[in-house]
């Protein structure tokens, strides 16, 4: 087998991700991979790098054959998907971060792959600088992976931590967020959970074998939850997080969702704030193990990348075990969720759609209802992610059985209310 292979790379973007490569590169004489040449989009922007390696011809690189790895960190997934398609196609190696362009063309890059021998590394796509993918790969090569849950969306979490703990508006925290390299272009893309979606739909994948589009996961972001969610949270010595899970059900298949969610302090995840991310797998034997890291921001990102450029030394592929090797898993959709709505007008709320009510508070502005409903109510339907409602998971939120109709009705009735 050919090992060390010397590397000549064309590099797509210059932006936070490839500007931290350059520097990463520059400093890890050892790797003995050579950057060849940069495409970028605008050629009038001011770069810190000799002005011959840019151009802003992809073929260029494309079709250089002396360039054998093709690394994209762009921030246009439409672009990206050809840049990356085409460069396999051309016999090339290709490392990418764009969690976006990999979640809307995963079918079409798995059979790239197959096709053309090739390898696609985008470990930095998933948690930045935590190396998840390849752990699930080939740490979890087994069926004992239980559940998998994570903060995979280093914005979000900063903005969080900002507006709760140091006291920032939404738009400051934001603002400082995109400042700092951490938020998407579009940063709606991080603040409404396609950010996290898109990373779990491929996390899922090498989780457990399956294959998704993100409009089959229960998602949504940040952008309702109110200052008194807060609160909330505070009285229950509980944090709010965007939290991403896969959870291996009773009857053999998965549940996944991307929800913000309650956090006991005890809770690993409780621990990861800022930028950083955190993943807790769960599996058996093993019990709980937490990965932690910088989840956004242009050096950790970059050591990612750097380090699948480094696994292609040695033709590192992915090979996908839990889809190729063992039975994959399926979507489940059928479990209940225990959630917490906080509200301005109870009528936005379809009170007769939860099995049961345990907690209701109508007094305030502000009011809120803790309470049991099924998963499909909430994937089938959007008044819980309109303007003025904001949904956050209890923090053991999945129930799998319930003895459904009697305990409505009843739980409905010592609630004050009917159905
Ligand atoms: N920032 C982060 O923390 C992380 C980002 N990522 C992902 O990495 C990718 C890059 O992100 P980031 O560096 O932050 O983005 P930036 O906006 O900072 O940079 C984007 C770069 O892409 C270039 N570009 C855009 N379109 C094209 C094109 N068609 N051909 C060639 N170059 C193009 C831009 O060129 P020009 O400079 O000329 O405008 C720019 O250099 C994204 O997919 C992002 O989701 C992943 C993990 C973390
Ligand atoms: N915008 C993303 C960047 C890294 O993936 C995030 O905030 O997590």
């Amino acid at each position: 087998m050919e090992t060390h292979k010397q590397l000549v790379i064309g590099l797509f973007g210059f932006g936070v991700v490839g500007e931290g490569l350059y520097k990463v590169l520059a400093q890890t004489p050892s790797l003995n991979a050579r950057l060849k040449k940069v495409c970028i989009k605008n050629p009038g922007k001011k770069r810190e790098a000799p002005a011959e390696l840019f151009t802003t011809d992809k073929n260029e690189l494309l079709n250089d054959e002396e360039i054998n790895v093709i690394v994209e960190v762009i921030d246009d997934a439409v672009a990206a998907f050809d840049i990356v398609s085409t460069a396999l196609k051309n016999n090339k190696d290709v490392v990418s971060a764009s969690k976006k362009m990999i979640a809307e063309n995963l079918p079409a890059l798995l059979e790239l792959q197959q096709q053309t021998g090739k390898s696609l590394l985008y470990e930095s796509a998933a948690c930045a600088s935590i190396p998840v993918i390849r752990n699930l790969e080939e740490y979890y090569d087994n069926d004992l992976l239980h559940s998998i849950k994570a903060i995979v969306n280093g914005s979000t979490n900063f903005i969080l931590t900002k507006i709760f703990e140091d006291g920032l508006d939404f738009k400051q925290a934001l603002t400082l967020a995109q400042q700092l390299g951490f938020a998407e272009s579009n940063p709606t893309l991080d603040v409404e959970g396609y950010d996290a979606v898109n990373k779990w739909s491929f996390l899922l994948t090498h989780a457990y074998g399956i294959v998704t589009t993100t409009d089959k996961i229960l998602f949504n972001g940040i952008q309702n939850i109110h200052a008194s969610d807060a609160q909330v949270a505070k009285e229950k010595k509980q944090e709010i997080k965007l939290v991403a899970q896969a959870k291996k059900l009773n009857n053999g298949k998965v549940a996944a969702f991307v929800l913000p969610q309650f956090v006991k302090q005890t809770d690993h995840l409780a621990f990861v704030k800022n930028e950083y991310n955190g993943v807790v797998i769960e599996s058996g034997f093993a019990d709980k193990q937490f990965f932690y890291g910088k989840g956004a921001g242009s050096l950790p990102t970059a050591s990612a990348v750097l380090s699948d450029i480094s696994a292609l030394r040695y033709q590192y592929k992915y090979e996908y075990k839990k889809l190729y090797h063992h039975q994959p898993h399926e979507l489940s959709t059928d479990i209940y969720l225990r959630v917490y709505v906080s509200f301005n007008d109870i009528n936005s709320i379809p009170k007769d759609k939860f099995e049961w009510i345990e907690e209701w508070h109508s007094q305030e502005e502000r009011k809120y209802l803790s309470g049991v409903i099924a998963f499909s109510e909430l994937k089938n339907n959007d008044w819980w992610k309109q303007d003025n409602v904001s949904l956050i998971l209890s923090a053991e939120p999945i129930i799998e059985e319930i003895e459904t109709r009697n305990l409505k009705k009843k739980s409905l009735e010592l609630a004050g209310l009917s159905l």
